[in-house]
């Protein structure tokens, strides 16, 4: 798939933890009212992320009507959201919390309404507190992939960077 996405040199590979989520069995929930993975949430994207062998994982997404763009598919800002989703847990497996510092998404097909869309991911290698990963996905073919993209992802000290803003979270009712 072609990209402009462009790697830095120096990445190192990095190792799973010794206690991550086990291949097969899905990466711990986020929160229940996040927008990606949360069950509660009014409205959201629901994806469930599962382990897979090594920096890896999968991920599967009903596309519903109200995520449409152009009529009969999916918009692209929703896309790109389940690929944040996606790209972003995985680095729980090194058992780091992250933020999305760059996101980029390439678009090689459109995606109908009613679709399953399968994403596979892994983590390519860290620099410092960068981690950069990145993500395809397909209707069921894995040869045939409707979308691919990377992220930097910058780890971060949880309780310090969201601070300020406890006070606006949103609980379930
Ligand atoms: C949460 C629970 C988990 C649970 C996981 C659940 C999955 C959630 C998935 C969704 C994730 C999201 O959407 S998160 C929401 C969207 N993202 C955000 O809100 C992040 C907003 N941005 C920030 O807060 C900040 O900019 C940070 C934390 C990303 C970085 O700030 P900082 O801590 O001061 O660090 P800083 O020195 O600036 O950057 C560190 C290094 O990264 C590089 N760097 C930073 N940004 C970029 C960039 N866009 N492009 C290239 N490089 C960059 C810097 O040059 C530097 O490199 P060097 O000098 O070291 O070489």
């Amino acid at each position: 798939m072609k990209t402009s996405f462009v790697l830095p040199t120096g990445i190192e590979p990095l190792t799973r933890h010794p206690n991550a989520t086990r291949p097969g069995q899905k990466i711990d929930l986020h929160h229940s009212m996040c927008y990606g993975c949360g069950a509660d949430a009014e409205v959201g994207l629901r994806i469930a992320v599962t382990a897979g062998e090594g920096l890896t994982a999968t991920a599967t997404m009903q596309v519903e009507n109200w995520m449409q763009g152009g009529p009969g598919v999916i918009h692209g800002g929703v896309l790109s959201g389940a690929f944040d989703e996606v790209m972003g847990t995985v680095p729980l497996l090194l058992r780091r919390p992250v933020v999305t510092g760059h996101l980029a998404i390439d678009y090689a097909k459109p995606i109908p309404l009613g679709s399953t869309v399968h994403f596979g991911c892994e983590i390519i290698g860290g620099i410092g507190r960068k981690i950069y990963t990145r993500s395809y996905a397909h209707l069921g073919d894995p040869d045939a992939p409707v979308a691919g993209a990377h992220a930097l992802f910058i780890v971060i000290d949880l309780e310090q960077h969201f601070a300020d803003y406890r006070d606006k979270a949103v609980h379930p009712s």
